[in-house]
């Protein structure tokens, strides 16, 4: 089939770069000429496992190619996935849609036959209803013009592997024609089992916000009991391997850490407590909201277990932090907790130096006010404390002894929990950990 994927970003790339990997002719679509540019060179403007060889390979062949004009688009395909943006409003709680009705408006004119557009970008309940309605009335095609929501799953890091191998694909359909389109597309993944799980647009809506708010409440709920564990000198890490084995909790996301991050959780969290408001479910909206706190303060309790542990307040401390990314996996920096730590440090007086395998670019330009080593050696050199925020292997692999003679104290706070501290104790460095003792 021919398809389209409007909106190159996070998603866009991946997506579009995994359907002409499982067949499809595919043309992306993006404003952002520079990035159109790289794209059809077969660069790779975002740091995603697997990607850049997807890309390479189906631009080189042919069936994929980028641009920035929607009517070569409209031209080519009948089927049209958005992926554009949807950050959160100025009012800092629900969705901005201005990139999904804006690509929708701009799109429109050009659609003269039947087709349809399968909005991928994560929305609010009742985004399909209304860009159906708009494209009625704005298309040649009129009613002809079907929208479909398809919610989207995938982690950073993990982009391809889970577009073409997700747990499912959910897809809110308003004709059994527009379901039988999906089908189509998706065919080579559902002969692999991948179930389909086939619902109304305002109930595909919906499931993605659910889904994330779920899984942001389970992070905070386990940082929440870290710091239950930290006052009663117990071990989150123990507790959790104990609590993951019941499979109603099940282990996966139950991770302690510094929050949760990134361009789409803490947004989604957000937009689903407020979309829980308006639409009167309170007792939801205040149980979200508890979460987000949880999250918000995590800077907070960071900082108070790093001056726990080097004894007084980070003020004219050197110190290094190892993580610039929200995840290990990406260089993605939007609302990274990596960084907002380091801010923080920064703010409070501290002399910060940032360090990350492959998000130095990315944080600079949010965080120009922070100090930076590309290497990880230089990066510790004259440190009197290292404070572990992103859980890249590189951190868990580095060798202690090696960087005992280079740091001016051998002290270290591990917010991921990533460590084996014994090792790292022999070696003679003093290693806190989170929600865990300070003397196993
Ligand atoms: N990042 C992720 O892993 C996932 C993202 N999502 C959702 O997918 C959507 C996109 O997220 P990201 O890819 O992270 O955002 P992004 O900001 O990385 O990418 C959005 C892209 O859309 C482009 N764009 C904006 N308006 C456009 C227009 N009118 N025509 C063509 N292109 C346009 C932008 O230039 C940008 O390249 C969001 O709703 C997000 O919540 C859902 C699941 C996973
Ligand atoms: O809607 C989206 O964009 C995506 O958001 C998340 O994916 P992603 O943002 O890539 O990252 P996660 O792996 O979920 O991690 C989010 C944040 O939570 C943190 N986290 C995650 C898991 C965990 O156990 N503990 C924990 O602190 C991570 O370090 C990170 O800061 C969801 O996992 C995806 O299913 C979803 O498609």
């Amino acid at each position: 089939m021919r398809v389209s994927v409007i909106g190159c970003g996070h998603l866009g790339i991946p997506h579009a770069a995994a359907m002409a990997e499982i067949g499809h002719e595919v043309i992306g679509v993006d404003l952002d000429q520079a990035k159109i540019d790289r794209l059809n060179a077969g660069e790779c403007p975002i740091y995603e496992e697997g990607l850049p060889e997807l890309l390479a390979a189906h631009t080189a062949s042919g069936r994929l190619r980028f641009t920035t004009d929607l009517a070569e688009a409209a031209a080519f395909a009948n089927v049209h996935f958005l992926a554009v943006g949807t950050p959160i409003d100025a009012d800092g709680r629900s969705y901005d849609t201005g990139q999904v009705f804006g690509a929708a408006r701009a799109l429109a004119p050009h659609l003269t036959r039947p087709c349809v557009i399968i909005g991928k970008s994560t929305v609010t309940v009742g985004t399909t209803r209304d860009l159906a309605t708009l494209l009625a009335r704005l298309a040649p095609a009129g009613t002809d013009v079907e929208v479909v929501w398809n919610p989207e799953f995938l982690r950073e890091g993990h982009a391809i592997e889970d577009t073409l191998r997700p747990d499912r694909i959910v897809v809110g359909v308003p004709s059994p024609h527009a379901e039988d389109v999906v089908r189509e597309v998706y065919a080579p993944l559902l002969h692999n089992q991948i179930p389909l799980f086939v619902t109304d647009p305002a109930t595909a809506e919906l499931i993605k916000g659910a889904a994330n708010a779920y899984l942001g409440m389970k992070i905070s709920f386990i940082n929440g009991v870290a710091d239950m564990c930290a006052a009663a000198d117990a071990d989150v890490h123990q507790l959790t391997e104990a609590i993951g084995l019941d499979p109603r909790i099940g282990r996966g996301g139950l991770n302690a850490g510094p929050g949760y991050g990134g361009g789409c959780l803490p947004k989604d969290v957000r937009a689903f407590t407020a979309s829980a408001q308006s639409l009167g479910a309170l007792d939801a909206a205040a149980l979200l909201r508890a979460a987000e706190q949880v999250n918000e303060s995590r800077p907070a309790a960071a900082l108070t277990l790093i001056e726990q542990t080097i004894g007084r307040p980070v003020a004219g401390a050197r110190v290094t932090v190892w993580g610039a990314s929200f995840k290990a996996g990406t260089d993605d920096v939007r609302e990274s907790p990596a960084l907002a730590i380091a801010a923080l440090m920064h703010q409070r007086g501290a002399i910060v130096t940032v360090h990350d395998p492959h998000a130095v670019p990315t944080a600079l330009v949010r965080h120009p006010e922070l100090d930076y080593a590309e290497d990880l050696e230089e990066s510790v050199k004259g440190a009197e404390l290292i404070v572990l925020a992103t859980e890249w292997p590189q951190f868990r692999d580095a060798d202690p002894k090696a960087l005992f003679a280079l740091v001016e104290q051998p002290v270290l706070v591990d917010l991921r929990n990533l460590l084996n501290a014994d090792t790292w104790r022999t070696a003679g460095w003093t290693v806190r950990q989170l929600g865990r003792p300070a003397q196993p």
